[in-house]
C-alpha cells in the first residue's frame, strides 16, 4: 500500500513539474532541442552499423543543427531556434526519403513536426506558419511524388522503417501529451479565474449558485449563512482600502478553515459572504456558525484598530416548498435583524443566539 502512495506521490510531482515546463517555452524548447539531438546521434550509430556513410555524415550535420538550436534556445532566440528545428527535420525527411524511397519510413518524422509546429511558437502567428509550411510541403510532395523503394536499399528497409516507425511515434506521442497538458492547464487556469474571487481567493457568487442549484437538483438538504463584516467602512476609513483588502483575505482565510470540509464560503458581495452547508444537521451548523462568530475577534487582527473584528450572519435552512431566493431573502432578512440587535451575533430564528 505504502509503494502504491510513493508511486502516485511521485506521478503527481512529474505531472506538477511537466505542467510548469510546458508553461515555459524555454524549457518546452530545451525539452525537443536535446530530443533531438540524441535522436541523430543515435541514427550515427545506427547508419555507421548498417554501412550507409552518407547517412551517417548527414546526421552529423543535424547533430550541429541541434547544437546551434540549443545555444540559440539559451540566448533566448526562439523563434530562430524553431526555425532550425523545422529547416532540419523537413530537409532531413526530404533527402532520405528521396534518396532511399519512402519504403524505409523516413517521411513519417514529418508528421510527428506538424503537430509540433502547431504547438510550438503559438505567440508569433507569422513564424507558425512559415514553419509549418516548411514541413506541410514536403510531407504531401514526399508521399505523392517519391518513389516507393530503391534497388539498393532493399535489404535494409525492414529494419530502417521499424526503427524509423518508433522513434516518430515517440515525439507524436510526447507532442500529444504535452497539447492536452497545456489544455488541461489552460482550463485549469479559466476555471479558477472564472470561480473564484481574486481578492479573497474564496469560491465567487456565480460558483455558490452553481454549488446551490446542484444541490437544489439533488434535492439535498441546505443551509445557508449570509454574513457581513460589522462596521468595515470603519476600517477602511481609518486604515486605508489597501488594509481593508487585507483585513478582507484575513477573514476569509479565517472563515475557509474554520468551515472546514463541512461547508463552502463565497464571497457573495464586497464584504459579504455566504455560507452553504448542503447535507449538515441545522443543529451542527449552528454551532459551527455560532463558535465561527465568536472566534473571529481573537483569530482574525489588524494593528491599529480600536475596534475587533467581527461578523453578523443570518442563518437559515432550506425548506421543502421554499425557493432558494426565498431562503437567500429570509438569510438576509435575518442578517438585518443580527445588526438592528447590536452586531457580532448569529440570527437563526427570530431572535438573536449570541
Ligand atoms: N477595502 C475594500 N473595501 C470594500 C470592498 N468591498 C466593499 N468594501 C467597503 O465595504 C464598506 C461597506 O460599508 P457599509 O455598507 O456602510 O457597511 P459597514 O461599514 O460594514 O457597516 P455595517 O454593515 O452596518 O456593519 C464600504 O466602505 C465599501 O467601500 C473591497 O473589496 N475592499
Amino acid at each position: 500500500m505504502a509503494d502504491f502512495f510513493i508511486i502516485t506521490k511521485a506521478l503527481k510531482d512529474l505531472y506538477n513539474n511537466s505542467q510548469r515546463l510546458v508553461d515555459n517555452e524555454s524549457s518546452t524548447l530545451q525539452l525537443i532541442n536535446v530530443n533531438g539531438l540524441i535522436a541523430h546521434l543515435c541514427f550515427i550509430v545506427l547508419f555507421i552499423l548498417i554501412d550507409i556513410n552518407w547517412l551517417a555524415i548527414m546526421n552529423i550535420v543535424s547533430v550541429i543543427v541541434w547544437c546551434v538550436s540549443i545555444v540559440c534556445t539559451i540566448k533566448g532566440r526562439h523563434r530562430i531556434s524553431v526555425f532550425l528545428i523545422a529547416i532540419e527535420i523537413s530537409t532531413h525527411a526530404t533527402v532520405t526519403t528521396l534518396t532511399m524511397g519512402l519504403a524505409a519510413g523516413f517521411q513519417l518524422y514529418l508528421w510527428p513536426a506538424v503537430l509540433l509546429m502547431c504547438v510550438l511558437p503559438a505567440a508569433h502567428q507569422k513564424s507558425s506558419f512559415w514553419c509549418l509550411s516548411i514541413i506541410i510541403a514536403p510531407l504531401l510532395l514526399l508521399n505523392l511524388f517519391a518513389p516507393l523503394e530503391k534497388e539498393a536499399y532493399r535489404s535494409v528497409y525492414n529494419g530502417v522503417y521499424l526503427f524509423n516507425l518508433i522513434s516518430a511515434s515517440l515525439p507524436f506521442i510526447l507532442t500529444a501529451i504535452m497539447v492536452r497538458m497545456i489544455f488541461m492547464h489552460n482550463f485549469q487556469h479559466m476555471e479558477q479565474r472564472a470561480y473564484n474571487d481574486e481578492l479573497t481567493g474564496l469560491v465567487n457568487r456565480r460558483r455558490g449558485y452553481e454549488i446551490l442549484h446542484a444541490a437544489v437538483n439533488k434535492h439535498q438538504y441546505i443551509s445557508l449563512a449570509l454574513g457581513d463584516i460589522d462596521h468595515f467602512k470603519r476600517i477602511n476609513d481609518s486604515l486605508g482600502h489597501l488594509k481593508g483588502d487585507e483585513a478582507l483575505q484575513k477573514i476569509a482565510d479565517y472563515c475557509s478553515k474554520q468551515l472546514d470540509d463541512m461547508g463552502t464560503c463565497c464571497r457573495w458581495g464586497g464584504e459579504e459572504f455566504l455560507f452553504i452547508f448542503i447535507d449538515q444537521p441545522y443543529t451542527h451548523v449552528r454551532y459551527k456558525m455560532q463558535t465561527l462568530c465568536e472566534k473571529m475577534p481573537l483569530k482574525v487582527k489588524m494593528e491599529g484598530l480600536d475596534s475587533p473584528i467581527t461578523c453578523s450572519f443570518g442563518l437559515v435552512s432550506l425548506d421543502k416548498h421554499e425557493t432558494l431566493e426565498q431562503a437567500l431573502s429570509e438569510a438576509d432578512k435575518r442578517l438585518y435583524q443580527a445588526k438592528d440587535a447590536g452586531r457580532f451575533r448569529v440570527v437563526h430564528e427570530k431572535q438573536p443566539i449570541v
